[in-house]
């Protein structure tokens, strides 16, 4: 966690900003930090948890500014805060109840994987759960809360984020897992450690919607394989975090993520249609419990261009720290010494637009070798995995780096990597995923 000196803030003067919240039992208070400035804020007394972790006792600690989050209590504490807020108020009316009773469930749950055969792979794996809603639901809030409640009982659930617009493992255009073996730090977020990556490109599925389809489908298979030779990961399941999109083709593919990954838990937020039209479809697959779930009234909502900041802000992230405490490098490197490639060929004709029987030229899942030229300028580019050009799609990444310049007299291309020396591949991804920094 982002500590901060356990000592008073604030002279005795006027000046002082610091202020005393009491909540009451299962109350929360909700914060938005403001723009320019951190916030500091202490349990004084009693207990609290941020989206299922919980506080320190006494121990300040540092949001960084934006961030939007909420104190709840079960039995009653008093808060401290030093700085200033965007908003800062308490709600008496929480979904947290019925958030608990279902991770109380899934614990059971996973109790029972534990305990039966680990020959029997039916009944020893744990709930894999999928948390699907529209956007602004709080579905990456509910997920961590699951995690976190269940990394503080010993397990060591999967998260899956399936999410590339919001997601929170890595930058944006990513579907990504990870196991979580503590609760989630509610400053720094997930840990970083040894995540597995598939790099998509897009901020949007229906940029290419085959390639987000393969992409899941390879994550699970490697997931799969993971939980065939662990018992414990498999006992504790996975949570999986899915996007907003809920309509037409983001229907599909809601429902396409629930049979790729074997889930058996859907959870529904705040969306009835959503939730009838899941139930369904999933009754004929009778071991999924389809669970409708209210909407925390302290989500907040954001329009498509906080979207897109926080997407950059995310890429920052990845390369300075949140904090800007990390270093990255700017690197030059010959044309001839990196091989970039991008996934489906240009616009597809329509099928129907096509004679009968012939297929749309280009292929979604094409692996297509792109000239290094200005076009690169901006871009994201994925660290690939792969040995060779075709194993790209099937390979996770390692990490991304940034294309600051192309020379084409010289033939060098200048880019910013989170570390100093060769790239682990000469085999890089690129999407439309684009970043200015700032
Ligand atoms: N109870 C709460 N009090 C204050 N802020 C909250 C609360 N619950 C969620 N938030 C904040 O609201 C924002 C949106 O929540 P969240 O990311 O969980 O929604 P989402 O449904 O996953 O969004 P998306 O559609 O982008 O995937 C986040 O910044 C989150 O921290």
């Amino acid at each position: 966690m982002a500590y901060g000196g356990a000592g008073p803030v604030g002279g005795s003067g006027s000046a002082s900003t610091i202020k005393q919240v009491k909540l009451e039992r299962e109350s929360e208070l909700r914060i938005e930090v403001g723009n320019d400035a951190p916030l500091r804020l202490r349990l004084l007394n009693g207990t609290a948890e941020i989206f299922g972790t919980e506080l320190p006792p006494e121990i300040w600690l540092n949001f960084p500014p934006r961030l939007k989050f909420a104190v709840f209590t079960w039995y009653g504490a008093t808060i401290e805060m030093d700085g200033a807020t965007e908003t800062d108020y308490t709600a008496d009316e929480t979904p947290m109840v019925s958030y608990v009773n279902v991770h109380a469930v899934l614990d059971g749950r996973r109790s029972r994987a534990k305990a039966s055969s680990p020959d029997d792979s039916g009944s020893s794996q744990g709930p894999r759960v999928i948390v699907v809603g529209p956007t602004d639901s709080g579905k990456s809030t509910l997920s961590r809360m699951l995690l976190s409640w269940a990394a503080k009982q010993g397990w060591k659930p999967t998260f899956v984020d399936l999410d590339i617009g919001q997601g929170s493992i890595t930058i944006p255009g990513c579907i990504a897992a990870t196991p979580i073996e503590m609760p989630i730090d509610p400053v720094e977020g997930i840990p970083l450690e040894m995540p597995l990556v598939y790099y998509y490109g897009h901020a949007t599925p229906s940029n290419n919607v085959e390639l987000y389809k393969v992409l899941v489908k390879e994550l699970a298979g490697m997931i799969e394989r993971q939980f065939t030779g662990n018992a414990e990961s498999r006992a504790s399941g996975m949570v999986i975090n899915t996007m907003g999109w809920i309509e037409g083709v983001g229907y599909d593919l809601l429902l396409h993520a629930i049979r790729t990954f074997k889930a058996n838990v859907v959870l529904v937020l705040g969306q009835e249609k959503l939730c009838s039209m899941l139930k369904d479809v999933l009754k004929s697959e009778p071991k999924v419990d389809v669970v409708k779930l209210q909407r925390s009234g302290g989500v907040v909502s954001r329009n498509a261009k906080v979207r897109q900041k926080a997407r950059s802000y995310r890429i920052r992230e990845y390369f300075y720290g949140l904090s800007n405490d990390l270093s990255p490098h700017s690197n030059i490197a010959n044309f001839s010494d990196l091989f970039v490639y991008r996934v489906g060929g240009g616009p597809q004709a329509p099928r129907s637009a096509l004679p009968i029987g012939a297929e749309p030229a280009a292929d979604p899942t094409r692996v297509v070798p792109v000239n290094i030229n200005r076009d690169l300028l901006h871009l994201v580019l994925a660290v690939s995995f792969a040995k060779e050009p075709d194993e790209i799609i099937s390979s996770n990444v390692a990490g991304f780096i940034y294309v600051t310049d192309v020379d084409i007299q010289r033939k060098k291309i200048t880019y910013l990597a989170p570390s100093a020396g060769e790239l682990p591949s000469k085999y890089l991804i690129m999407g439309s995923l684009t970043w200015l920094e700032t």
